[in-house]
């Protein structure tokens, strides 16, 4: 059995392709790190090292890398993969979503089997996202086929997986803790199941909890601890003021999910304990600057702050943590960040409350738009 994984990055090697490898599949990862594919095809395999008192160091062996820039090489993978999973990033899988056509059409050719395609980005319906980039570059026949051969099961990934530093560049330090739910509903009946995998008839509780508490309380930490200096999130993890914030932010997460989707309130309060712990795990050294990273594509309407402070409003809830939150995202002007950068020009340009509104897909009249205003102006 082979997977293609696109994106050889931290959550690929550290999570994805360690989970993949030790479930039987032959991994075959594409990136257009000329540097990272060239290692990877030398060693055919790295360590993975578990950030915790274990010090367990894990063996990938057996991998292989091609170069994602050689559309000729990417077809012929997609072409004859038994799996394909991606980690690029949610903005990048419109740029992988060609090869994956080509490769669609090469497979239909030939008569190949079934295929389930599953991005494994922070993002909500992100396979889905990436399905209706690939059916875009077919013609009305092909997606026929394409609907019948190739499924893109939607996921949630969980694993804090920081920027490394290790002399050996293709070693991967991770946290313990690690979760993969995919939607079952999108799969081939039959199919076989991802050892190691989770499976679920509705993803959105899941992802919903997942992105709204680990990813509001991630960035939440990141912008405040940005605000106040600290340059790892473990220094603002710390911070009794930090912590109010951030809990308080997922206290109103919390309340909107425990309303929505039943969950019990003090097994919800629990996990966002466990949570907050995650961030403090000593031995891993995480970066304020790459949790914080793409302010813009987390400010906007489907992401981590907008989305659950609006549904929580709508509820009747409070938001004013989260307005804060918002407020502080609007600050982080780290000038090693495009999208941060971008998003400075555009307060500069049009006024915080025009840019906001623009990004969040809120009115600047909105109830939540105010609330946003009033802490950046505080
Ligand atoms: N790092 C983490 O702890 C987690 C990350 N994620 C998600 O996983 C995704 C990747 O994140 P990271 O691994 O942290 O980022 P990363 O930057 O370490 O890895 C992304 C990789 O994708 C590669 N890439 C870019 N364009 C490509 C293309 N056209 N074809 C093939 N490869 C391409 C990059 O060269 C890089 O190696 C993001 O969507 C992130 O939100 C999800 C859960 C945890
Ligand atoms: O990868 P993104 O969406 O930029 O956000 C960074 C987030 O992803 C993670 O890497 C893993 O969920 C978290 O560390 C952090 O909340």
């Amino acid at each position: 059995m082979k997977a293609l994984h696109f994106g050889a990055g931290n959550i690929g090697r550290g999570f994805i392709g360690l989970l993949l490898s030790k479930a039987g599949y032959e991994v075959v990862f594409s990136d257009v790190n000329e540097a990272l594919v060239q290692a990877l095809q030398e060693h055919k395999g790295y360590e993975v090292m578990i950030a915790d008192e274990s010090e367990q160091r894990i063996k990938v062996e057996g991998v292989s890398a091609i170069d994602g820039r050689n559309p000729v090489a990417v077809a012929e993978e997609v072409a004859s993969a038994d799996l394909i999973t991606t980690a690029v990033g949610v903005t990048t899988l419109k740029h992988i979503a060609p090869g994956i056509a080509a490769g669609i059409k090469l497979r239909m050719e030939r008569g190949g089997s079934p295929l389930h395609i599953i991005a494994c980005e922070n993002a909500i319906g992100s396979s889905t996202q990436l399905k209706e980039q690939v059916m875009a570059l077919l013609s009305a026949k092909e997606q026929e086929t394409a609907a019948a051969l190739v499924a893109f099961p939607d996921s949630a990934v969980d694993r804090i997986v920081p920027l490394q530093h290790h002399g050996n560049p293709l070693d991967v330090t991770v946290e313990p803790f690690y979760e993969w739910v995919i939607d079952r509903r999108e799969m081939f009946p039959g199919t076989k199941e991802i050892n190691g995998a989770h499976y679920v008839d509705d993803l959105i509780p899941y992802i919903e909890r997942k992105l709204f508490t680990v990813n509001t309380g991630h960035c939440s930490t990141a912008y405040a601890g940005y605000r106040k200096g600290y340059s790892t999130i473990l220094e603002a993890a710390e911070d009794e003021e930090v912590i109010d914030l951030v809990n308080g932010a997922l206290q109103e997460t919390g309340s909107m999910l425990v309303g929505a989707y039943g969950f019990k309130e003090e097994e919800h309060k629990a996990y966002i304990r466990n949570i907050m712990e995650r961030f403090r795990n000593p031995r891993l050294s995480d970066d304020i600057v790459r949790v914080g990273r793409s302010p813009i594509r987390k400010l906007s309407p489907e992401d981590r702050l907008v989305r659950p402070a609006l549904k929580a409003w709508k509820q009747g809830g409070d938001i004013r943590h989260l307005a804060r939150v918002m407020a502080l995202a609007l600050k982080f002007d780290y000038a090693g960040d495009a999208e941060a950068m971008k998003l400075q020009d555009l307060i500069a340009e049009k006024g915080v409350r025009q840019a906001f509104a623009e990004i969040s897909g809120l009115s600047t009249e909105h109830e939540l738009t105010q609330s946003v205003m009033e802490a950046y102006e505080k």
